[in-house]
């Protein structure tokens, strides 16, 4: 029997266990009996003790130049990278993605930390000419402070370090609180930056319930900044406690993504797109296409190459190669997912095929969904206003192309959305009228780049961006300095 490991906090640059010592476990997804390790259930205690080390850690911090800081995020890349298998492999059996899909989710975090890494060298202001001919005005950028990061377990590497990145890079030190059911994806990660050198105090790792340590983050006076991905229901109240104190905060949350089939689309290429954006990581990810949204003209067609294509899927573990779907990433989301799929049959939607557990043997020990496709889907239903973070894709026949984008817009989530069609016009017109913050001419509506703006519109997004260079409109207040001799 493998012995199951214990894992700490990581604050003020040392490994530290739970002050009241209580440890709960992280489950493999694809088999509940298999433990993947023991870890901390944190309280607030442990949460003071990161924030007062992170407060601590400021002022140096923010002496170093920006290429200062760059260095340790070089640093924290190249081992990142020199354990891309191993970090890839317990992301899979935390969260269940394929092994595939998590080596090349921890090979984005590294270039992540590369990129923020160069930003470091960037300008971060503006020389503005002053009505005083004798003044000189100019704009600088300061960090916010110490910024809590509470981050989701369907990109356990990624979304963390998109948010750890650029927070470290523009001068602020970091209390992160992960999901507990990635707990252990992302101690590994916090190694990489223990083994950088990164300065005690700058990062710190605090594990523990949502409740306990991301509200007791978003409510945390020596907190400044507060950056989370996950549920609309959660983002709510960690906003309303930022908002409250005054703190600054950056909620990305959920999607209700639709993929438009025009009348003149490639249908192959559209239904990849459809099963790559609806199907992989089971579906869980804020950019998961989950409505397909097909132009009367060409439904038949569509759907049944839709459906051949999906019956070919292999459903398994995520550690085996010839797997294509891993299982839901926990008892609770597959409960949901399979929730779901009875409330879309009980409106009246038809489902055509998929929805239910796999009948291997081996398999039954995990939280497998096989993939679903509805047809006959109403706007009104849940399974059409929901976002339900799993595998199921739910069609909708359109008129025409100005139907389609109204019944893309008739929902309360605007994150990403996709166009497959060769037309120029079409193509202009729903860039136009397409409300999501990300939006996709003959691409599916997952697969966002690490050096573009990413965020939604409407419910998806509390409306700043993350990534990219627009990462450090959050995590900076701009100076305008005007100045006399
Ligand atoms: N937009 C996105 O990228 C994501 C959206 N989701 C949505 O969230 C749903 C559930 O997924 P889940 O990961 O449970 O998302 P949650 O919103 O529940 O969790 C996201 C993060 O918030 C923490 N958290 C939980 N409760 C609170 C709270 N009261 N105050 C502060 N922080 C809290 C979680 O900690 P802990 O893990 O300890 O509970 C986790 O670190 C999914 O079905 C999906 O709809 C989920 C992940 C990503
Ligand atoms: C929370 C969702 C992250 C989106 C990552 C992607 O679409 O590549």
């Amino acid at each position: 029997m493998e012995s199951i490991n214990n894992y700490s906090n990581y604050i003020g640059g040392a490994w530290l266990p739970p002050q009241r010592g209580q440890m709960t476990i992280s489950v493999n997804p694809a088999n509940r009996n298999e433990v993947v390790g023991n870890i901390p259930l944190s309280t607030r205690d442990d949460l003071d003790k990161a924030v007062t080390a992170a407060n601590d850690a400021r002022a140096a911090w923010r002496k170093l130049s920006g290429a200062g800081r760059g260095a340790f995020l070089y640093k924290a890349a190249d081992i990142l990278e020199r354990r891309l298998d191993e970090v890839g492999r317990t992301m899979t059996r935390e969260m269940g993605k394929t092994l595939a899909e998590a080596k090349g989710e921890t090979a984005r975090g590294v270039a992540i930390l590369r990129y923020y890494a160069g930003e470091g060298m960037r300008k971060i202001g503006d020389v503005i000419p002053a009505s005083d001919a004798d003044a000189f005005m100019f704009t600088t950028r300061v960090p916010l402070g110490v910024v809590g990061a509470i981050t989701p377990w369907n990109f356990p590497v990624a979304i963390p370090l998109w948010k750890i990145a650029p927070a470290l890079i523009y001068g602020n030190t970091v209390v992160w609180k992960p999901a507990s059911e990635t707990a252990v994806t992302s101690v590994l990660v916090m190694e990489c930056f223990h083994e950088a050198g990164l300065p005690e105090g700058v990062l710190n790792l605090v594990i523990g319930g949502g409740k306990e340590i991301g509200q007791g983050l978003a409510e945390h006076p020596g907190v400044q900044g507060i950056t989370f991905t996950g549920s609309n229901a959660v983002g709510k109240s960690v906003g309303q406690a930022a908002f409250a104190r005054g703190a600054k905060y950056q909620l990305e949350m959920g999607g209700k993504n639709p993929i438009i089939v025009a009348a003149d689309a490639d249908l192959d290429l559209a239904a990849d797109a459809a099963i790559s954006g609806g199907f992989k990581s089971t579906g869980q990810k804020c950019t998961a296409t989950s409505r397909v949204i097909v132009v009367k003209d060409v439904y038949e067609a569509f759907r049944d190459k839709l459906v051949e294509k999906t019956a070919s899927i292999r459903v398994g573990n995520g550690l085996s190669e010839t797997t294509w779907l891993g299982p839901c990433a926990n008892e609770k989301q597959y409960e949901t997912v399979l929730g779901y799929i009875r409330s879309g049959k009980e409106e009246g939607a038809k489902l055509l095929l998929g929805g239910t557990p796999p009948e291997e043997e081996e398999l039954r020990d995990g939280f497998y969904i096989t993939p679903a496709i509805f047809e006959d889907v109403d706007s009104r239903m849940a399974i059409a206003q929901e976002e339900i973070f799993g595998p199921v894709l739910s069609l909708m026949k359109a008129a025409d192309l100005p139907e389609a984008i109204r019944l893309a817009n008739d929902v309360q989530f605007g994150l990403s959305a996709s166009l497959y069609t060769k037309d120029i016009a079409s193509a202009l017109a729903f860039v136009q009228e397409m409300d999501a913050g990300l939006v996709r001419i003959n691409a599916e509506t997952a697969g966002v780049e690490l050096q573009a703006p990413f965020g939604g519109m409407k419910d998806s997004s509390s409306h700043s961006r993350e990534q990219g260079q627009a990462a450090i409109e959050f995590f900076t207040s701009i100076k305008t300095v005007f100045m006399k001799p």
